[in-house]
């Protein structure tokens, strides 16, 4: 177990060396939300740098079992990110050891302790979300010790998947890289990345009637890598 703990913090090392070293390659994309092998075959065509599978209580949730399935059926090299609002630390920790997920998104009320106890446990890199309503959210999420911070929309009642829009004018300067997150869409796309995100993280717009979107999902892919390519990325 230590050994396998041990490797995996190599190989996490590695990763954020070039995820965050890479300043040649342009923002990120991240889809997430997908529940169903069909989603998976949509993704492997095009390729996104992260797909999410959302843990947590929503419509889009998928259980420990279904997403290994999922993740067997993803092409290895796009990067699974798990989903979680105030889970056991140990729901994480296991889905990360088995290798379903490769990164933790912690989307709910998770502090520093909390955030500790995973870092204790496992060296999956961790994302944590703020829903924005000021920018004080931002400065004091700035303060903790995960690798990534995800800025979404605050919306009562919902923790994540809102398909709303914050407001971006809102962002400070950020020492972390950030996914930004929330109702991005084909009509904001190009103006979500003169924000300087390090990956955009897009669900609702790449669903029809509640189900992920092939098509969509492609578009979306090819619109930010093609704005990567005219950016000099
Ligand atoms: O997507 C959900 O249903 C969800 C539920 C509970 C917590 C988080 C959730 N999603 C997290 C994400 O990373 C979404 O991609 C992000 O909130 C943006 O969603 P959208 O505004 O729909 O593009």
């Amino acid at each position: 177990m230590a050994e396998r703990r041990r490797k995996m913090a190599v190989s996490h090392k590695e990763q954020r060396g070039i995820f965050m070293n890479d300043a040649n390659k342009g923002c990120r994309i991240k889809i997430c939300g997908l529940s169903r092998i069909g989603d998976m075959e949509a993704v492997n065509r095009v390729r996104p740098d992260y797909i999410g599978f959302v843990f947590a209580q929503s419509r889009r949730q998928v259980g420990a079992t279904w997403a290994a399935s999922l993740k067997r059926a993803l092409d290895p090299r796009i990067q699974a990110v798990g989903v979680f609002v105030n889970a056991p630390v140990s729901e994480a920790v296991r889905l990360a050891e088995v290798g379903t997920i490769q990164m933790i998104q912690l989307h709910g009320d998770e502090d520093e302790a909390y955030i500790r106890e995973l870092k204790r446990q496992t060296a999956a890199p961790v994302i944590k979300a703020v829903r924005v309503r000021n920018g004080d959210d931002i400065f004091r999420a700035e303060q903790l010790s995960c690798e990534y911070l995800l800025l979404d929309t605050y919306t009562k009642g919902q923790y994540g998947g809102s398909g709303r829009v914050f407001d971006w004018n809102l962002i400070p300067p950020l020492q972390k890289p950030f996914f930004l997150a929330g109702g991005i869409s084909m009509e904001n796309v190009h103006e979500a990345q003169s924000c300087r995100p390090y990956c955009l993280d897009v669900s609702s717009a790449v669903e029809t009637e509640g189900r992920k979107d092939p098509e969509k999902i492609r578009r979306m892919v090819e619109a930010v890598r093609q704005s990567g390519k005219q950016s000099g990325g």
